[in-house]
């Protein structure tokens, strides 16, 4: 992306905002929490990848892929469509409904990592969590995200975060994933 003026010393300011994560830092911040998961799970047993689409699918498998590299082993991934669950459904127009993936072994006593790009009021969270008691009963249920911009609105919180951003509430944090958008950033402005 061509910056449209000269940014200020120090900072990359593409004209859609100013940039904190390129693709380096979103691989690197992947390969942590990868290893953070296998960590705090001691392998790989059990592990079940859910990710929230759009985005959140893809970083699931990004994920898996580094979990494969790492331990040799194949972990689930699957898609969890949270539109029907939202709190504000009809608040806000319809939306198209997205994928629900469960991977053949299904999420029962499993230990479930949703992963999404942001976590910001909690409420998608929230909603997954109720998706997800229509389909199964985990042993326990993780979250993975890409960027924690604070501004909570329920007792939710991540276990696996790629980088705390401190935001405004005014402020609208853009992940860009290759896959999805054709290029890796983390924007904000
Ligand atoms: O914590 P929250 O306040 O729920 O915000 C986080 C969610 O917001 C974004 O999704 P959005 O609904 O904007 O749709 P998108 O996936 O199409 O970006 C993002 O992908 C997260 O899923
Ligand atoms: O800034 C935000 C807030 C919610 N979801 C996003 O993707 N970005």
């Amino acid at each position: 992306m061509t910056p449209t003026a000269a940014p200020p010393p120090g900072t990359d300011l593409p004209a859609d905002g100013r940039t904190v994560l390129d693709a380096r830092d979103i691989a690197r911040a992947l390969t942590r929490i990868s290893h953070e998961i296998l960590e705090r799970n001691k392998g790989s047993h059990d592990l079940v990848l859910l990710g929230i689409p759009s985005r959140g699918v893809h970083l699931a498998q990004r994920i898996a892929a580094r979990i494969a590299e790492v331990e040799g082993v194949e972990v689930p991934v699957g898609s969890l469509d949270i539109t029907m669950y939202r709190d504000d459904l009809r608040m806000r127009p319809a939306r198209t409904l997205l994928p629900t993936e469960i991977p053949a072994g299904g999420i029962d006593d499993k230990i479930v990592v949703l992963v999404d790009d942001v976590l910001y009021s909690g409420r998608t969270i929230r909603s997954a969590l109720d998706a997800m008691n229509d389909i199964g009963r985990p042993q326990a249920v993780r979250l993975a995200v890409l960027v924690d911009r604070g501004h909570r609105d329920l007792p939710i919180r991540a276990d696996f975060v790629g980088k705390n951003l401190p935001t405004s509430q005014a402020e609208k944090v853009a992940v860009r994933l290759e896959e999805y958008d054709g290029e890796d950033s983390v924007t904000i402005r």
